[in-house]
């Protein structure tokens, strides 16, 4: 890896086995994208230009696994990491369906982990739909462009599974379809790049999502190691040999072999049955089924033990003992083996796959030298293009696969074009030196484009701060009379954040975002780096005012707007403020201060319609209706956490009634000099300081008090 001031890459891949020494097809999460990514980060990592890539993926300490997966650090060869944050049951290794409920979790150890290390990447590269939603939210977070790679895409399998016959509502409770295509979605609309394998997948795969007219696309295969697959070269047998007598009476008979993790949408059913029921096959050529590893049958996840015993059904039905071998384990260096062995005795590579999004496997047997019959779904289209090395297949269609076999096998001259050409075609076009060469052509394009629109930002407005990443402590204040009311106060604090630059600065207002703008800009107050406003229900970051999707997930808790409207409809002396006042989780009122209803009563309407509410009134004026869960003070307290900023590093400085909850605890709160009378009963309140001068030298005179940041928890 090159100096300190080289690309930091960030990567994302949450589900699945990933150790330096992957075992692959180990069980239905760990297979080609595994593969993938740590050849990707190797590649890259040769790269001069790349000083850093960190993998983060999902630490579980699970006594059925290999305990590498707890340990929270990998240093692989080429100095890249593999970092492992916790994220559900520490002791369990789940399934990549089961991990949705955990993510958010995933996204605070992210955080956190980035804060730790004190270095902020330069690009976020999501891996599969579950990174893709933990880099989106780290993406606006942090104000990192995020790159995305699907792997495979919910949209396409569903799709892909129903046309096999498989029901709607029984697979999206099985595979969590609709949340894992919300989150493609997001992706595509957040991502800087989105890169796919094949213009197949951008066209026909990505092609079913709303969100993909927004997306840009760079088309940029993987590779495969060559060093791992060759042809056979003068070997002219195998050492797989003595194994497969286990399995096959005959085996220098052409092998049929297919390779792929024992998943449904694989369709090695169809495989078998095409096999079993052409007695040339069956009579002239052996199945090699490598399907991942297993002890016992009844041990495997659900999934896989369905593909497994249908297979055997199969054997047993057709009687194909001694035709086909079907390993239970193998070894990493066992894959290279078996698709030599294929070559040296003229057999054919299958990838019989429902949809297959790109295929390495069709590389690895290219680079085997050993030709292929795949299915047209997905991308051998464009590698059989390419390499000019197979015949492509509907993979419903147990005929065609049939025919599409018996050309392959029984025509020795289109055998050995097909095996020269794939020898050639695989060197041509997938390498990972180029991948690498054009990935870092595109993140240079990516970056060059947000220092552009960074120096457009900060033109705009002088000193635009991106201290919230690395920031330690964090200085939030009311606007109207406390920040704002003094100009000479104002600009000297201005100059104290200036000064200060790990001290990120915010606002907490009961104006709308708008508002907030234009009563900063009004009084040239920079850009906060954290905007909360309309009494607590937005959470806004930095100079792209990108919104806290979290927060406001966690507002909608027995949260019911128009439950709001229909209650306090009628309530005399209660009259709905404008519209460009109101909010998605605030509804805002005018009180007719000659007969303000009670928050009793008001309370009272709301618990009959189950709505759990807060009911701010201010100024004798204005009523606010809240979620429960809505204030400037828990704002405060989720962002804090989120950021990894202890609540004794936060100092927050008020005026009126709604900045009281924003105190308290470990906070260091601060009321400045012109404060009004309700916050009297606040004067001996544990870590409350009331400043003597006015406005921002108030909140000057509580930095001092509380030596902030330096001594701040003193
Ligand atoms: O028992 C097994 C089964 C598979 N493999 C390896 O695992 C990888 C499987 O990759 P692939 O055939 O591409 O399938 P998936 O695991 O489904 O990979 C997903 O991610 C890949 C990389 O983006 C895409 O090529 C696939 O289309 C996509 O489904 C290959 O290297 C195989 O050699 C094993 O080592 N042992
Ligand atoms: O079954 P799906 O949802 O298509 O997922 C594909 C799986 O194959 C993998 O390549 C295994 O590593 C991952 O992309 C994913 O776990």
């Amino acid at each position: 890896m090159a100096d300190h001031q080289g690309l930091y890459i960030l990567m994302l891949s949450i589900h699945g086995r990933i150790c330096g020494t992957p075992e692959l097809g180990i069980d239905a999460d760990t297979g080609g994208q595994v593969g993938y990514v740590l050849d990707e980060m190797q590649a890259l990592a040769r790269d001069p230009r790349v000083s850093r890539i960190d993998l983060l993926t999902r630490r579980f300490d699970d006594s059925d696994t290999n305990p590498i997966y707890g340990a929270p650090r990998e240093l692989l060869e080429s100095g890249a990491r593999i970092i492992r944050l916790p994220a559900g049951p520490a002791h369990k290794y789940l399934q990549k369906e089961r991990l949705w409920d955990y993510l958010d979790t995933f996204v605070d150890g992210a955080l956190h982990f980035i804060r730790s290390e004190d270095c902020i990447p330069d690009v976020i590269h999501s891996h599969y739909a579950d990174a893709g939603y933990v880099g989106v939210r780290l993406s606006r977070l942090l104000g990192i462009p995020l790159m995305h790679t699907g792997h495979s895409l919910g949209r396409d399998k569903r799709e892909r599974l129903i046309a096999a016959g498989r029901k709607a509502e029984s697979i999206d409770r099985q595979f969590h379809f609709p949340r894992r295509i919300a989150a493609e979605e997001s992706v595509l609309s957040e991502a800087s790049v989105v890169l796919a394998s094949t213009r197949q997948e951008v066209d026909e795969q990505y092609g079913l999502y709303e969100n993909a007219v927004r997306a840009h696309f760079k088309i940029l295969p993987p590779g495969v190691d060559l060093r791992r697959f060759s042809r056979p070269g003068r070997q002219r047998s195998s050492p797989l040999l003595p194994g497969l007598r286990h399995f096959l009476e005959a085996p220098r008979k052409p092998p049929i072999l297919a390779i792929a993790r024992p998943d449904e949408r694989k369709n090695f059913q169809r495989l078998i049955e095409a096999y079993a029921t052409d007695p040339v096959l069956r009579e002239q050529a052996n199945l090699v089924l490598v399907m991942g590893q297993r002890d016992r049958l009844g041990q495997l996840p659900h999934g896989a033990k369905r593909v497994i015993q249908s297979i055997l059904h199969t054997v047993d039905d057709y009687d194909l003992y001694g035709r086909v071998a079907l390993p239970k384990h193998h070894e990493p260096e066992d894959i290279p083996e078996y698709y030599r062995y294929s070559a040296i005795y003229k057999g054919v590579f299958v990838n019989p796959a429902l949809t297959e999004p790109f295929g390495l496997t069709l590389l690895e047997a290219a680079a085997s030298g050993l030709p292929v019959v795949a299915t047209r779904h997905g991308g051998p289209q464009d590698i059989i293009r390419y390499c000019r090395n197979g015949i492509l297949v509907d993979p419903l269609n147990i005929g065609e696969m049939q025919d599409a076999l018996r050309q392959m096998l029984f025509d020795r001259q289109r055998w050995q074009r097909a095996s020269r050409a794939g020898l050639l075609g695989v060197r041509r076009v997938y390498s990972w030196e180029a991948h690498a060469r054009r990935y870092l052509a595109e993140v240079e394009r990516i970056l060059r484009r947000q220092r552009k629109q960074l120096r457009r930002e900060s033109a705009a407005r002088q000193g635009v701060r991106r201290a919230l990443p690395t920031a330690d402590h964090l200085l939030i204040s009311d606007i109207d009379n406390t920040l704002i009311g003094d100009p000479a106060g104002l600009a000297t604090l201005m100059e104290w954040l200036r000064e200060h630059p790990r001290v990120a600065f915010g606002v907490a207002t009961g104006r709308n975002l708008k508002q907030t703008m234009e009563i900063l800009a009004a009084h040239q107050v920079p850009r906060p780096d954290i905007c909360i406003t309309d009494v607590g229900t937005r959470i806004i970051y930095g100079s792209k005012l990108r919104e806290d999707q979290d927060w406001a997930a966690h507002l909608h808790y027995r949260w019911w707007r128009d439950g709001v409207l229909q209650a306090l409809a009628r309530v005399p002396g209660l009259r709905l403020q404008e519209k460009f006042t109101q909010g998605a989780f605030k509804v805002s009122y005018y009180v007719d201060p000659k007969r303000p209803p009670t928050a009793k009563d008001l309370q009272q309407r709301l618990r009959e319609r189950q709505i759990a509410a807060h009911v701010v009134l201010s100024h004798n004026c204005f009523l606010d209706v809240l979620p429960i869960r809505a204030s400037k003070g828990h704002a405060i307290r989720f962002l804090a956490f989120r950021w990894g900023l202890p609540l004794h590093a936060v100092l927050t400085a008020g005026d009126s009634g709604n900045d009281a909850d924003m105190m308290g605890g470990e906070i260091c709160g601060v009321i400045v000099g012109n404060h009004s009378p309700e916050l009297h009963g606040l004067k001996d309140k544990h870590h409350i300081y009331f400043a003597s001068a006015h406005h921002a030298w108030g909140i000057l005179e509580g930095i001092q008090h509380y030596r902030f940041p330096g001594q701040a928890h003193a």
